[in-house]
């Protein structure tokens, strides 16, 4: 609810309108410092006293401004605002930021500037109203601090009404007057500065009660703490300081890729973006209609490959950011199928949701009931879809949520149930008016089909649009040719020549164009007109052309092994985990800059950034795992994540120790753990999270384990009794315990069916319930892996026995711990009430339970949610939950 005053018909008293926060016409917003006694209450208001107060007159000044503004309504605090309703006061100091924020216009009315002085006497020159200016009360103040940011458009006024300029023009001085940064006044968001400096803001500023100063910035941080004056200034900032935490915990426990990186690093490893090569979109019709008509919802950008689509969206990002300011809330995310950590339908929410929350904190509401209970489970267990999208949900319907713009690249490279998203976009881009989405995909009749059902959508292909897609790949070549030609220093004739070949061959393919220029760095420009032709048209036919000079190149086998790796590892990998992963000569291996020289020999397949490997391009790996594997994989796939697995363990069994970063005390919080410089585990993160999917790829490609790695004394049962403690402690460090579990779990299920080796598997089975028991203590302490965890496990634990040297010696009297596991597995929490019904599926897969009460989240592993499959005795719908392929009782051990 928002009370805005409006000028009765005969202008010269006011009235006040109640409005539904949906239905807020235009209105302007005071902004002033108060004088005792004078300004204008909300009960003085209503009864049409008060008119001879200077407050009066501020209100009469605002009202006649807004008008001339086209503004019918506008906004005064100190009469719009019931303040003997406490309730009302609350909500109203709580959803200032916003109020401030929606207005069409901020008036600052500096009632200690004044001009009419100046006018009248030639003493009072402009420099000093200047100093007036500066030294105006209205900076010192704390609540003005909010609005002056929140707004868009800040005007300010003198005390006569005489405009003094706005908050854009102005911002130098207002720069050197409030120490503000300029980013912050040029209309930069919020949470691009940092909790400390935003703190700062406030240091020369003063509220009339001291605990002001902490609550005027409660809208600066979108947060909300209840209000208790009387409290002082120190416990006011305090609670305020812990809200912020305990938001930026949950962010940071959300945070699995950060977006606005991602988008950085795409546009650097695919050469820059240019703005010239995607423009053509903003006069594009289909794009004009998605952005003004309010019932286009949904816009798809389909295309081939390498047709500039990733390109495109960033672009489209950049013009959005230029012309929303914070006007409206803008979250993308980039689908990369290389990359495990971005290449779900999970993290794609989890990634818009992150976005989202960082730009609007106050949205973390619909996150943390779902968080307070099960922390950052919520985020990555089994049951991370139903919670991300059921937060989605309630975000997109959130009324504080302005109009908001939501972009997801390269659906088709979200390789983990991309079916669940895509009904989720079709479902969610009719849900709500003020979100609009932008999705792009390759041209897959699946994704179609998935889409079709989506209503107020609008597809936009780019084969369609050749006219402009062939414009901006000409220019994308001109720009190219012309760098190209520069630091080639080529003749005109070879300049001429290489841009009329890309011209006539490019086929509209921004990537044909990229990789061509690419190559043609590598060459003489002595050569260059000869070699053109070697460049045939089409994608397909240019790989086939670059692994025909890789051939050639002395260090092919090598190259081909470093390409084999890249094309099956999980997620791109560094150079130094490269080089642990790749079998190459000592001299190269210990040289960074010698794997960049054989990276660089790898033709234009793979790229280098920031220490990371990654391929050119989608369709670069795809080419080598379809149409050349029989180069690439001689001896087949199985053998590639073999060689990795094996190379893995070697790695890790050559790095794995107790205390590799030299944390010493045995509490040391995870949360305050720093990576070393340089890193102990560098070289074996990759290996450490991925050994046993590589091992299980390797089983599930071939049928044998003809090196008998998972046999008695085998590679594997070697690592588990040397290494296994540091192995976890390095998970800890990797913040990868859960994946931990999951790994441990696969690894047993690998023994089962395919190995017969008894005792290896009785020793999986008891490092599976060790991890299981302990994980919660080692994942938050990683040195525990050598305390509680031994101490408290069965003295007939294997691992505990294999491990008895690393137990702390000093403690002296020891718990007396039974000499078996004991039947519980593990401990499944959720639900808030009694569980008061248990049933296991026939298949004896499944457990579901069921309480009376919603639960708000499930930790159980492997388990999965269902709303409303049962009953409560009393007849009432009762919460229930499904616990997948999970088993209560062991009676094994
Ligand atoms: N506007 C642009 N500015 C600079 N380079 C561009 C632009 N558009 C395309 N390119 C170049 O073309 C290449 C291919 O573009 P992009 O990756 O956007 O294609 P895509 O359609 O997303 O491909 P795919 O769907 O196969 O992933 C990029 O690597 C880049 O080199």
């Amino acid at each position: 609810m928002m009370r805005l005053l409006k000028r009765k018909p005969d202008r010269n008293d006011f009235e006040l309108v109640t409005f539904g926060t949906d239905d807020l016409p235009p209105y302007a917003i005071l902004s002033h410092t108060w004088t005792e006694g004078q300004e204008v209450t909300y009960d003085e208001l209503r009864a049409g006293v008060g008119k001879g107060k200077t407050g009066y007159a501020k209100i009469r000044f605002c009202g006649e401004r807004a008008a001339h503004d086209g503004l019918q309504y506008f906004w005064v605090d100190t009469c719009c605002i019931n303040k003997s309703n406490r309730g009302e006061l609350r909500e109203a100091i709580a959803s200032m930021f916003r109020w401030y924020r929606r207005a069409a216009k901020c008036y600052v009315y500096l009632s200690d500037v004044s001009q009419r002085r100046r006018e009248g006497s030639n003493k009072h020159t402009a420099s000093t109203q200047e100093q007036a200016f500066r030294k105006s009360r209205w900076f010192t103040r704390g609540w003005t601090l909010q609005e002056l940011l929140a707004p868009m458009s800040v005007e300010f006024f003198s005390k006569e009404g005489s405009r003094l300029g706005d908050k854009q023009h102005l911002k130098q001085q207002i720069h050197e007057i409030t120490g503000l940064p300029l980013p912050v006044l040029q209309g930069g968001h919020l949470y691009q500065f940092s909790v400390n400096e935003r703190m700062s803001w406030t240091e020369t500023r003063r509220t009339t009660l001291e605990e002001d100063l902490a609550y005027s910035l409660l809208g600066i941080f979108d947060v909300n703490i209840p209000l208790h004056y009387g409290e002082g200034k120190v416990n006011a900032f305090a609670r305020l300081r812990q809200e912020i935490d305990k938001l930026d915990k949950c962010i940071q426990d959300l945070h699995i890729t950060n977006p606005l990186s991602d988008k950085k690093r795409i546009e650097g490893t695919k050469g820059g973006l240019l703005e010239d090569s995607y423009r053509w979109i903003l006069d594009n019709l289909d794009f004009q209609t998605w952005r003004s008509d309010q019932q286009s919802r949904l816009l798809w950008v389909k295309g081939d490959p390498g047709k500039g689509k990733t390109m495109l969206l960033c672009g489209i990002i950049n013009e959005l950011h230029k012309s929303i300011a914070q006007t409206a809330l803008l979250a993308y995310f980039f689908c990369q199928a290389t990359d495990l950590r971005i290449n779900s339908a999970t993290s794609v929410l989890r990634g818009l949701i992150y976005m989202l929350v960082s730009q609007q904190p106050s949205l973390i509401s619909h996150i943390q009931k779902k968080y307070d209970r099960a922390g950052k489970t919520v985020f990555d267990d089994a049951n991370a879809w139903v919670a991300l999208s059921e937060i989605f949900t309630d975000i997109i319907q959130d009324p504080t949520l302005s109009t908001t713009y939501l972009l997801i690249d390269a659906l088709d490279e979200c390789l983990v149930d991309l079916p669940k998203l895509l009904r989720f976009i079709s479902q969610q881009s009719t849900a709500s008016s003020r979100v609009k989405w932008i999705i792009s995909s390759r041209n897959w009749p699946d994704i179609e089909d998935q889409l079709e059902r989506a209503g107020h959508k609008i597809k936009l292909s780019l084969e369609l649009n050749a006219d402009s897609i062939s414009t901006a790949v000409s220019t994308y070549i001109q720009h190219k040719v012309l760098e190209l030609a520069q630091i080639k220093k080529y003749s005109a004739k070879t300049q001429t020549a290489v841009l009329e070949y890309l011209s006539r061959n490019s086929n509209n393919t921004f990537l044909w164009a990229a990789l061509v220029c690419q190559n043609l760095d590598q060459i003489r420009p002595l050569d260059t007109l000869e070699r053109l032709n070697e460049f045939p048209p089409g994608l397909d036919s240019l790989y086939h052309q670059m692994l025909q000079q890789l051939r050639l190149s002395y260090r092919a086998d090598l190259c081909k092994c470093i390409l084999a790796t890249m094309a099956v590892v999980y997620r791109p990998v560094t150079l130094h985990e490269l080089k642990c992963l790749v079998d190459m000569p000592d001299h190269i291996a210990d040289d960074l800059e010698s794997v960049m020289e054989i990276i660089r020999l790898c033709g234009s397949f793979l790229t280098v950034r920031n220490g990371a490997v990654y391929f050119v391009h989608q369709s670069a790996k795809d080419f080598l795992l379809e149409e050349a594997s029989d180069e690439i994989f001689p001896t087949g796939l199985a053998e590639v994540h073999y060689s990795i697995m094996s190379r893995s363990l070697r790695t890790l069994s050559l790095t794995l120790q107790r205390d590799m970063y030299s944390l010493r005390a045995l509490g040391y919080p995870i949360d305050k753990v720093k990576q070393p410089d340089p890193d102990p585990l560098a070289k074996s993160r990759y290996a450490c999270v991925f050994w046993i999917d590589h091992l299980s790829d390797w089983f599930s490609l071939s049928c044998a384990d003809p090196y008998g790695d998972l046999q008695a004394g085998g590679t594997v049962e070697v690592f588990i009794k040397e290494k296994y403690l540091y192995w976890l402690e390095a998970l800890s460090l990797c913040k990868s315990m859960s994946e931990g579990v999951v790994l441990i779990e696969k690894l047993e299920a690998l023994l089962q069916v395919r190995a017969d080796a008894p005792e290896l598997l009785k020793l999986i089975h008891d490092a599976r319930r060790f991890i299981l028991y302990h994980k919660v203590a080692i994942e938050n302490n990683p040195l525990q892996a050598y305390a509680s965890t031994l101490m408290f496990s069965p003295t007939r634990s294997l691992i505990r026995k294999l491990f008895r040297h690393e137990e702390p010696t000093w403690v002296t009297i020891r718990p007396a711990i039974g000499d078996k596991w004991s039947a519980c597995l593990a401990t499944l929490e959720g639900h808030s009430d009694g569980v008061c019904s248990v049933a296991f599926s026939h298949d004896g897969t499944r457990l579901a339970s069921a309480s009376a009460r919603s639960p708000s989240h499930t930790t159980g592993p492997g388990s999965h949610r269902r709303r409303g499959t049962g009953r409560s005795r009393s007849g009432t719908p009762a919460a229930a939950r499904v616990y997948k392929r999970y088993i209560l009782a062991h009676h094994s051990l």
